[in-house]
């Protein structure tokens, strides 16, 4: 049995307009999810920006409501929130963000900041709490003066490690990283995410890393799923995704990630062209067999006012043919 099962899952947000404000259309951010993480393995998640990736993570932890789909742990399904406390899901899952400024307290010193799962989940006595702060505080290489000091007294790669320190500190079996490097500089991308590797290494833990960049996860992760507009287009082990890619949108990914021998750079360039072409034309039958007259980004609820003004009155037309009232 995997450690973790997720299948089928779906999050629509709705979208509300018309006199009644009644719902006129969904965003299908994530729209029938389905793989599985096996226990000790980094398994990622690959999309451009606003594929679902984020929305997918924060359902699988409950941070959002799922529209139907299972995450199946320990047998049982944790989207009902009585399950997840019955099987100390919140406890061995944990996540690590992307923005390590803002997911930390900026009014929290270090020490309150690390302890805080312990204090959820674990009880400690005040010194035994202050000793496993310190523990975590020297496994993720940072010296014990830090307790006392605040988040903006660190640097990218330092506040990273902190939001590591605090995910691992309940010793959890799965941590969820959404896109924990992409905001840091290449040499400490590198630093943290090896020592991400050593962490696994020590506690036993799996991740599900989530990352934009296929350069970065070809590092990481073991098995790789690539979702492109809320679904999964193509999964397979890190061989097959690298070396033999099916889905045009995979191609496509890896065309773009930038090639550093000066000697290949000008064919790169012209079979990155030939993909984008082929992309292009497969993208628009993509819309028209889900019957969709946009791109999904421009029907959400924070792009539709986006919209040039001939294209959303076309949307609104089509809308009150189908009958909508808009
Ligand atoms: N609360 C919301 N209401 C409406 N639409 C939303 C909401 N949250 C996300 N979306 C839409 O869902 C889609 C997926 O967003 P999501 O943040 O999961 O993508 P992502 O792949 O994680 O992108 P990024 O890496 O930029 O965060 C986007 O089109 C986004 O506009």
């Amino acid at each position: 049995m995997s450690l973790i099962e997720i299948n089928n899952l779906k999050v629509h947000y709705p979208i509300r307009g018309g006199f009644w404000n009644r719902v006129v259309d969904n965003v299908k951010a994530v729209d029938g999810v389905t793989f599985n993480i096996e226990a000790g393995e980094t398994y990622g998640l690959v999309g451009e920006s606003g594929s679902g990736k984020s929305t997918t993570a924060k359902a699988i932890i409950g941070l959002e409501k799922a529209t139907s789909g299972t995450v199946t742990y320990k047998g049982k399904d944790v989207i009902q929130a009585e399950n997840r406390r019955k099987l100390h899901y919140n406890h061995d899952v944990q996540m690590i963000f992307q923005d390590s400024l803002s997911s930390l307290n900026p009014r929290k010193r270090i020490e309150d900041i690390i302890a805080e799962p312990l204090r959820n989940f674990e009880h400690l006595s005040k010194d035994a709490e202050k000793l496993r702060v310190l523990q975590l505080l020297d496994i993720v290489g940072l010296d014990p003066d830090a307790l006392y000091k605040y988040p903006h007294q660190f640097s990218g790669g330092q506040r990273q490690r902190i939001g590591v320190a605090r995910a691992v500190a309940t010793h959890p079996r799965l941590i969820i990283a959404d896109e924990p490097v992409s905001a840091l500089d290449l040499s400490v991308q590198a630093q943290v995410l090896n020592f991400m590797k050593k962490i696994q290494r020590d506690f036993g833990i799996s991740y599900l890393f989530i990352s934009h960049d296929l350069g970065v996860v070809r590092h990481m992760c073991k098995n790789i799923a690539i979702m492109n507009r809320g679904r999964i287009v193509e999964m397979g082990s890190r061989e097959d995704i690298y070396d033999h890619p099916m889905h045009i949108y995979t191609k496509r990914l890896l065309a773009a990630i930038p090639e550093t021998n000066v000697t290949h750079r000008k064919e790169h360039r012209q079979r990155r062209l030939e993909i984008e072409k082929i992309y292009q034309e497969q993208h628009q039958r993509y819309y028209d067999k889900d019957g969709m007259a946009f791109p999904l980004t421009q029907v959400s609820a924070t792009h539709a006012v986006a919209l040039p003004p001939d294209e959303a009155q076309q949307y609104r037309q089509n809308k009150r043919n189908e009958g909508v009232t808009i």
